[in-house]
């Protein structure tokens, strides 16, 4: 069976991509629960849909076919024995396992359609719109005292982090904060029962593990090299393990595990790293030491179905091996300046979508960036950004690749 999925590198021609429009779920952010929530304001919805709107109008008009996760979870749970079950694990999973408050909650939810049903998973359940037929302590009781039963999901626009397409399969995502674990259930059902998607498609590793990774440290650079950070979001342990079932199943044959700092600014690999040609990549100056060192592990498969491990510190030195280039032009976020590279990286000015070799989608407010690329030969889409960029995430994070034609 031809799988739906084919991702042999950062940069082919983006053909198809996956989405999701952001929505109710954006209001339902807080001062007091924006922490929690892994935002740093709350975006304006009308203009972040707008915003969002031209962003997929972009891609369309280069020729990328535009799903939206919540059209194809909508699809998936059309049988209800699905929706059931979908409905029950999410329950579970915001931590109710019995009682009045879980029982209320599943009758709510299984009255809905798919439709208005996958729009509430993503913004969330209030308190006072289930009826409880009886309450218990745990209902009743002042620990319960926060809006929301189910937790809006706020984050789901950056559709590049749940899971990440490798080749013909995807690693399901288990995401390290509880404010987005749920959202990578979203991309479980998609591939179990869509269609287009239902036993199509090898998972590399599932979201059923302790040690998490999250598809914002996924970066394929061609077609049996994969690069993955080790950052606030993706252990090394989790790294590992995909590094063991890409080896076993699949033409991979080398993952670059690169070290960044674990911080919430630059909490994935493609907030400081992307790639964007065959031999240019941008890069957050700060991951470096001044003599252009970060540390990297370069994991192959060994004897016995055990991993070679060898550490590097010159990260073009790797690149140039993995790649088999003999130069590598590694373009400085807000063009090295320490100020412009830390305000443009803070609003993702590394975190480019390449749409061809050599062509990005990126945000208009990092012009410093975007001159810059200009001037290193890239073609340069810009998309409006005031509203999106307040959820610290860019281009790349909001897109999550399928198809992207193979490199010549
Ligand atoms: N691939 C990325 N860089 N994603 C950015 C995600 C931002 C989101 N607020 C989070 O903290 O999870």
């Amino acid at each position: 069976m031809t799988s739906p999925i084919h991702v042999n590198s950062e940069i082919g021609r983006l053909k198809t991509v996956m989405l999701h429009r952001p929505g109710h779920e954006i209001e339902n952010i807080t001062p007091d629960s924006m922490d929690r929530l892994l935002f740093d304001d709350i975006p304006y919805l009308p203009i972040a849909q707008a915003e969002h709107d031209f962003f997929a109008q972009t891609l369309r008009e280069n020729g990328t076919e535009v799903l939206y996760a919540e059209d194809l979870l909508a699809e998936a749970l059309t049988a209800k024995k699905v929706r059931q079950e979908f409905i029950a694990r999410q329950v579970k999973e915001a931590g109710f396992i019995v009682g009045a408050t879980h029982d209320a909650l599943i009758e709510h939810l299984e009255s809905l359609e798919p439709k208005d049903l996958v729009a509430k998973i993503y913004e969330g359940v209030r308190r006072e719109e289930i009826e409880y037929q009886e309450l218990d302590l745990a209902a009743v009781s002042a620990e319960s005292t926060w809006t929301f039963l189910l937790d809006p999901l706020p984050n789901a626009y950056f559709t590049r982090d749940p899971q990440a397409a490798i080749g013909n399969g995807m690693s399901v995502n288990k995401m390290t904060y509880p404010a987005r674990q749920r959202e990578s259930m979203i991309t479980e059902y998609i591939l179990n029962y869509n269609t287009r998607f239902a036993s199509k498609v090898p998972i590399w590793r599932g979201r059923d593990h302790v040690s998490h990774i999250e598809g914002g440290d996924e970066l394929v650079l061609s077609d049996h090299v994969v690069a993955i950070g080790i950052s606030q979001r993706t252990s090394a342990q989790a790294i590992v393990e995909i590094a063991e079932q890409l080896f076993k199943g699949s033409n991979f044959d080398t993952v670059i595990a690169i070290a960044i700092p674990h911080n919430h600014a630059m909490m994935h690999l493609d907030t400081v790293f992307t790639m964007i040609n065959y031999d240019q990549f941008t890069i957050h100056p700060a991951i470096l030491t001044d003599d252009g060192q970060v540390d990297s592990w370069v994991l192959h498969p060994g004897k016995n179905g055990k991993i070679t491990l060898k550490h590097y510190t010159q990260l073009v030195e790797v690149l140039k091996r993995a790649l088999g280039k003999s130069e590598i032009d590694l373009i400085p976020t807000g063009n090295g300046d320490p100020i412009a590279a830390a305000r443009e990286q803070w609003n993702d000015g590394s975190n480019t979508l390449a749409i061809a070799p050599g062509e990005v989608v990126t945000y208009d407010r990092n012009y410093v960036s975007n001159d810059l690329l200009r001037k290193h030969g890239i073609i340069v889409h810009e998309v409006r950004s005031s509203e999106l960029s307040r959820g610290r995430g860019g281009p790349r994070c909001m897109s999550c690749p399928l198809v992207r034609e193979d490199l010549e």
